[in-house]
């Protein structure tokens, strides 16, 4: 407490973007090839946001609104399916991707937050990534950002989602506008940002943008659906949209009533403006006609002059932020490790279900293949067919043990990595690094601890250290190859179910290639090839090698041979290393080419 209070005078305002910014843009045109032909969006528009004021972007759903706001925060790019033209600037000059996020951040709709973070660790690594200044300035800026949200109270609370219980709605919002807030930036961009809060947390917190556009001078722009007569005295500055085109544009207010009443339409003394207004836009109140031509007229013959006038006096000449605070590759993947491991540590369930299930596999495996008779015993042929089974339901095991938890985790945790790394809190390369270190101690730990007891009960081969030692190091490596290509399935499908699903449909053929069910020398020459990309086959090959190697003591037969095997137990191990490499480097490229695509 101390440090806040020697820290207290510090110039939070000018961290990083002590200038104001207004942005414009100019016939602004927004098409997508349909089916049916192609539809426009956005149908030559031009408008003007200034700093230090709250604008709001109404209409009809389906009318734009967000197209326009995706296409001002530079998150849609031109496709085979959708093109765009038109100028867009910010102080009139003419912004793109990566500059919009040295002075601007978008809040999506969605609140996609770690959901075993508390609200204040939420903070903290926003702060952390995205700020400069010491320790305490960072903390001290925290503690700012927590008392202008008003999220004192739950500031020690998870987040909260599906599975954990955690902070209310309204706080849930102001988060996620505190997250995107912490780098102080000139301007915000929001969607919808009250969409599915109380009346009176919608007011707060549009009250709350007020306050922060007025007193720090900086450019508020949202989306919003209905809002309460309340909430419409608070905007400074209304665009009405209809059909891809405006037909209001200007001060909100008593000024958007007059206008409209000018045309006709007064808003009855009783009726929510907003509401009135979206009434009439939806043409079927009084005569039941399409006024729609009616109010763009008026619109391009009233308004439009006077917008494109208030365009050429936005701010002229105030260049514009060329560069926001960056932090280091090392840094960003010790402080994502940092979180990762906290997750990690924070779902002791999940940690002691995994525990358990390792115990289990392992105890049941070892009661069915119990004692298996070894080279000193005899061995039938039967024995030897048993050994196989048991090596090859082994390989299975050690895969799925991962593949499993990570395509099920992985899609909840891409959609929070696509948010910050869009926000420019880090980059692909830290977070796919830093993820990999931390997810590699369980993927390792579990699959040790059912071997070791699987081991002693099945009566594998232990005649020196060093061949138990190699049959840990394959389970771990085969572990590793489930839990990169589970990582790929993550990566591909934002829905877990989707992945799990299709799971089945890669594992059949990796499993049928390995060996065990049809020997590897009779595959046909067309289809074979399949086996050569099995880490099952591998994984297999070098049990086999590991586990038939007897010093002096030969089996009846060479169950090697049997199976048509033929690279060393070093040699297969290398291959399903190089596998793992090629999986995880596959996941890495996908995630990467993902965020590229991220509308
Ligand atoms: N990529 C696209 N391909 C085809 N149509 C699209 C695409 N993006 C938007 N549209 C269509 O353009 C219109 C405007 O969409 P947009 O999401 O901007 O509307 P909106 O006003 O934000 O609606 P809502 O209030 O319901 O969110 C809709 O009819 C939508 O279906």
């Amino acid at each position: 407490m101390s440090n806040l209070k020697q820290v207290k005078n510090i110039d939070l305002e000018n961290q990083i973007n002590p200038q104001t910014i207004d942005i414009s843009f100019k016939n602004l045109q927004y098409y997508a090839n349909t089916k049916t032909g192609k539809k426009c969006i956005l149908n030559g528009v031009d408008g003007v946001f200034k700093s230090g004021q709250i604008s709001a972007i109404l209409g009809p759903s389906g009318s734009g609104k967000t197209s326009l706001l995706n296409l001002l925060c530079h998150r849609i790019k031109k496709t085979n399916k959708v093109d765009f033209s038109g100028e867009i600037c910010a102080n009139n000059i003419s912004y793109n991707s990566k500059q919009f996020s040295n002075f601007a951040s978008y809040v999506m709709q969605d609140d996609i937050l770690m959901e075993t973070m508390t609200v204040k660790e939420c903070f903290q690594f926003a702060a952390k990534l995205k700020t400069a200044g010491t320790q305490e300035q960072k903390e001290a800026l925290v503690h700012e950002t927590i008392r202008s949200l008003k999220l004192e109270k739950c500031q020690d609370n998870f987040i909260g989602g599906l599975f954990v219980k955690g902070i209310s709605g309204g706080e849930r919002k102001r988060t996620s506008i505190g997250f995107e807030l912490i780098s102080n930036p000139a301007c915000i961009f929001l969607d919808e940002p009250t969409s599915g809060l109380d009346s009176f947390t919608a007011y707060s917190l549009i009250h709350l943008l007020k306050q922060f556009a007025q007193n720090k001078n900086k450019t508020v722009i949202f989306t919003i659906h209905q809002p309460s007569f309340d909430i419409w005295n608070l905007f400074d500055h209304v665009i009405l949209m209809q059909q891809g085109s405006f037909i209001y544009q200007g001060p909100g207010n008593n000024k958007i009533i007059e206008y409209f009443s000018s045309l006709g339409y007064k808003c009855p003394i009783k009726s929510n403006p907003a509401d009135y207004l979206m009434k009439i836009m939806s043409q079927t109140i009084d005569n039941k006609i399409d006024n729609s031509q009616f109010y763009l007229e008026n619109y391009n013959n009233k308004l439009k002059p006077i917008i494109s006038e208030m365009i050429q006096n936005s701010n002229h000449g105030i260049q514009i932020p060329d560069s926001h605070y960056q932090t280091t590759f090392w840094f960003q993947t010790k402080e994502i490790a940092k979180r990762q491991l906290k997750i990690f540590k924070r779902n002791p369930l999940v940690f002691k279900a995994r525990f358990f299930q390792s115990i289990f596999i392992g105890l049941l495996f070892g009661a069915i293949y119990w004692q298996i008779p070894g080279p000193y015993d005899n061995p039938t042929q039967r024995d030897i067919n048993d050994r196989n089974g048991l090596l090859f339901f082994w390989t299975t095991a050690m895969f799925m043990m991962n593949l499993k938890p990570s395509i099920l985790t992985f899609p909840a945790q891409r959609a929070v990595f696509l948010r910050e790394e869009n926000s420019k809190f880090y980059t692909v390369g830290p977070y796919f690094l830093a993820k990999t270190l931390v997810d590699i101690i369980p993927a390792i730990i579990f699959p040790i601890i059912c071997s070791l007891v699987i081991y002693w009960m099945a009566n594998l081969n232990h005649q020196d250290a060093g061949t138990v030692f190699f049959f840990l190091l394959t389970c771990c490596v085969q572990a590793l190859t489930g839990l990169a290509l589970g990582f790929f399935g993550g990566s591909a499908f934002s829905n877990p179910k989707t992945a799990s699903a299709l799971t089945p449909l890669l594992m059949m053929p990796l499993s049928l290639f390995s060996g065990f069910y049809k020997n590897s020398s009779d595959f046909a020459a067309w289809i074979g090839w399949i086996q050569y990309l099995s880490p099952f086959k591998y994984c297999f090959s070098a049990l086999a090698q590991n586990e038939y190697s007897y010093d002096g003591i030969e089996y009846p037969f060479n169950p090697i041979k049997q199976l048509s095997f033929n690279l060393s137990k070093w040699e297969s191990i290398i291959v399903l290393a190089s596998l793992f490499v090629l999986f995880i480097t596959l996941a890495f490229i996908l995630l990467s080419t993902l965020k590229k695509r991220l509308q």
